[in-house]
């Protein structure tokens, strides 16, 4: 088992932590399909922001909203991996806190569709009544 780099501090471990960070990131890309539709929608808006020329303004506001929901996502995976070492068998506890994790990433998800859908209403009305 590695885990040398408990307790330890300094530059070595500052960097490594981004190794480990992106072998997270990775992972959850490769192997989560809610990770890769978000993703996919995430780089689709931010092309049609581009695309409308949006104000800067809320172009910060996608890239949070964006970083929110993909964030949420990464913490939901971590949960129910975590769920699945504790117990493969049937809980309800462990269907209770999947669930739980899970309705963080619609909350957050919802709000990201209406956010959305403040942004853009205006310039996509616009392509349409010029
Ligand atoms: N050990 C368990 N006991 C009871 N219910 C579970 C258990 N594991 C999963 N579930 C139920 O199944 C749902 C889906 O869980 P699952 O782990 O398959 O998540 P997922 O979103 O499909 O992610 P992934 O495909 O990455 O595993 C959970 O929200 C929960 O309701």
């Amino acid at each position: 088992m590695v885990l040398k780099d408990r307790g330890k501090k300094g530059w070595g471990r500052f960097f490594r932590s981004f190794k480990y960070a992106s072998r997270g990131l990775i992972y959850v890309l490769l192997k989560e399909q809610n990770m890769q539709l978000h993703t996919a929608f995430a780089v689709f808006v931010v092309v049609i922001a581009f695309l409308l020329r949006i104000p800067l303004l809320h172009l910060v506001i996608l890239v949070v909203v964006i970083a929110g929901v993909l964030a949420l996502e990464i913490v939901n995976t971590a949960i129910e991996r975590t769920v699945d070492l504790v117990t493969n068998e049937y809980h309800p506890l462990a269907e209770r806190a999947k669930d739980i994790s899970a309705a963080a990433v619609f909350v957050f998800s919802i709000a990201a569709v209406v956010i959305g859908i403040l942004i853009f209403y205006g310039p996509v009305l616009s392509l349409f009544t010029k």
